[in-house]
């Protein structure tokens, strides 16, 4: 057979092969996986490392009788390629394309939705228990990476799991890195169980499961012998993997950070395809770059990130201040109250996290910081639709799961120079916690260098005088509002307002507004509900002021996967739409 991984169209297909082809079954899958994800981008490294793996995995199990859980999921290319997605592979990450992540309406051996990690242990053990209680005699396995598996929802799932006789197998796929290196004492320990100096019970079995391996996760007879060994174990087990990272490619394998998700790359010599040099610098490094400048004359400043020094540019400062500096891993929990604990003591904490995974720390956000007025300031990253991450990964919801916590201020920056200013103003003390939400990737001012200047609190701006109609807009997607307006047959009837503040609200420039225009158009990078948009209506209704307003934003939906230009225009946030919203509202004018 020429190349076997054609003949594949679902995991029966694979269990009907001889063992021995296995191996050329890896190396064509290997091949697909590098071929694909040279042009269409996406997550690399993670795939490449579990071809192996996951090939045992559907060679030994019956799925999607048995159950696989993959955690996080970037790691499930392999999974998708052999369960009958193929040919659509080359749609990966794209609109209207399959997910980079297991989705369940995508697929019956995609068996729990996932993007954000350290779910599976959890969710495996759910569907465990509830096989057991409807009698049904079914494997169930959660594949958890050594980063994953260090954040505290895995330890609540491994405590629960080891008082249970749940038929659960827990594979630790260990290659000792995250995106970043993993970190922290359980990483320390990890190397002393692969070193053999680790002469106790593993703390896996401490925790009453069955525990084998390490074992070679690139030797799929040794996999295979193992996992037809523990199907026969009754209980919770642990199967400790070792596996490396980007397998199969040198360039992968060297440069794991780079390539956990490398962008273009040719695929035969694995070399990037360097993108033609932007003048303009992302949110990320004018955030890295403006931290490292004001803690070199702020003695009190940390940085904190929960797993996401390259992503956030916290990186900098981890290099050049490494005692100030603080990658915790994969624990936003941890990561908020750690900031609190700090900020009781004075210190001036930069707790950078993605908006989306902020949703993990909500209770952090309010009991330990906000109900305690601690000024922790919190940078959220990745603020808005993020793209290609899709649904799992937008950051739509922060401004109205933030809007309600009281002693919280919140705000946009439009553009680098605000990014820096609000950054400067946090840390000369505030007496609140703040949020300062950004987008991911590129600014617009090539000139983001600019000296520091304090920033009014709650003070929002005109950016552009206007006869009848007033936009307002907080954060990044003022530039769609700006090109839109320039768009219009009649730009002079038209008035922009950057709010900047979500709380508190410039309340006097709105009495202004309101005062002044006969329509109000709100726009924004998050939800329709309960964000930028309500709190103006919430404010008219209020105030008793009774003009028309126009809400946009993100509909109150799961916006799916595509670049970010195509997400906006699905959310009907582009600036083409804006221009037609606005002229819209010119005419409802006039006919009045
Ligand atoms: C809650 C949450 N925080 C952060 C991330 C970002 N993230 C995605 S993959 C990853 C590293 C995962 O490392 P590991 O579990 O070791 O898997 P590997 O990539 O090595 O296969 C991180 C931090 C996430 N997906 N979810
Ligand atoms: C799988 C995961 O959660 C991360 O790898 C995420 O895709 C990173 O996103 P950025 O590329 O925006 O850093
Ligand atoms: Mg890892």
């Amino acid at each position: 057979m020429k190349n076997l991984l054609d003949h594949i169209h679902s995991p029966s297909d694979l269990r009907a092969l001889n063992q021995k082809d296995l191996p050329q079954l890896a190396k064509a899958l290997r091949a697909f996986i590098i071929d694909i994800v040279a042009t269409k981008e996406g997550h690399l490294g993670a795939s490449l490392g579990v071809v192996e793996l996951t090939i045992a995995l559907h060679y030994v199990f019956n799925t999607p009788e048995d159950l696989l859980v993959w955690d996080v999921g970037h790691q499930a290319y392999g999974h998708k390629i052999l369960t009958g997605r193929k040919s659509l592979f080359h749609t990966n990450r794209q609109l209207h394309g399959i997910s980079g992540f297991p989705k369940r309406d995508e697929s019956d051996y995609d068996t729990f939705g996932v993007g954000h990690s350290s779910t599976s242990i959890s969710a495996a053990l759910g569907m465990a228990i509830a096989s057991q209680l409807k009698g049904e005699h079914r494997h169930h396995v959660a594949i958890i990476g050594d980063a994953s598996i260090a954040s505290g929802m895995a330890f609540e799932g491994l405590n629960h799991a080891g008082v249970t006789d749940a038929n659960l197998l827990v594979i630790l796929n260990d290659n000792a890195i995250g995106i970043d290196p993993s970190v922290g004492a359980l990483k320390q320990y990890l190397t002393n169980v692969k070193k053999g100096t680790e002469k106790q019970d593993t703390i896996f079995e401490a925790l009453n499961f069955d525990y084998s391996g390490p074992i070679d996760g690139h030797d799929l007879n040794a996999l295979i012998s193992e996992l037809e060994r523990l199907k026969t174990v009754k209980g919770p087990k642990f199967l400790h993997v070792i596996t490396t990272k980007g397998k199969g490619l040198k360039q992968a394998e060297e440069n794991q950070v780079t390539y956990h998700a490398p962008g273009k790359f040719d695929s035969l010599t694995g070399e990037l395809i360097v993108k033609s040099a932007s003048s303009l610098t992302k949110f990320q490094d004018v955030f890295g770059l403006t931290l490292v400048e004001l803690a070199k004359q702020n003695p009190k400043i940390v940085g904190i990130t929960p797993a996401m020094p390259t992503g956030s540019s916290l990186k900098y400062m981890m290099d050049q201040m490494p005692d100030r500096a603080f990658d915790v891993g994969i624990a936003e929990q941890h990561a908020v109250t750690l900031s609190a604990g700090m900020a009781t003591q004075g210190m001036v904490v930069f707790c950078n996290i993605y908006s989306t995974f902020l949703q993990r720390a909500y209770d952090q956000v309010i009991h330990d910081v906000a109900l305690q007025n601690l000024p922790v300031i919190f940078c959220l990253d990745r603020a808005g639709l993020v793209g290609e991450d899709g649904a799992t990964h937008h950051g739509v919801f922060d401004l109205a799961y933030l809007r309600c916590i009281p002693n919280l201020i919140i705000v946009a920056p439009r553009d680098e120079i605000e990014l820096r200013n609000m950054m400067y103003t946090a840390q000369l003390g505030l007496e609140h916690p703040i949020a300062i939400r950004y987008p991911r990737g590129y600014g617009a001012i090539a000139d983001w260098k600019q000296p520091f200047k304090k920033l009014d609190i709650g003070k929002g701006e005109v950016l552009k005088p206007g006869k009848d109609i007033a936009v307002l807009t907080v954060g990044f997607i003022a530039e769609n509002a700006k090109k839109a307006i320039s768009e219009m047959s009649d730009p002079q009837r038209i008035a922009h307002y950057d709010l900047r503040f979500i709380k508190p609200m410039d309340e006097a420039l709105l009495h202004d507004i309101f005062k002044t225009f006969k329509y109000i158009v709100t726009i924004e990078d998050g939800t329709v509900k309960g964000g930028f948009g309500t709190s103006i209506l919430e404010f008219a209704a209020e105030q008793r002021y009774h003009l028309p307003i126009k809400v946009l934003g993100v509909p109150d939906l799961f916006i799916e996967q595509g670049t970010v230009a195509q997400l906006q225009k699905l959310c009907k946030l582009d600036a083409e739409y804006i221009t037609k919203t606005l002229e819209a509202a010119l005419l409802e004018i006039e006919n009045h």
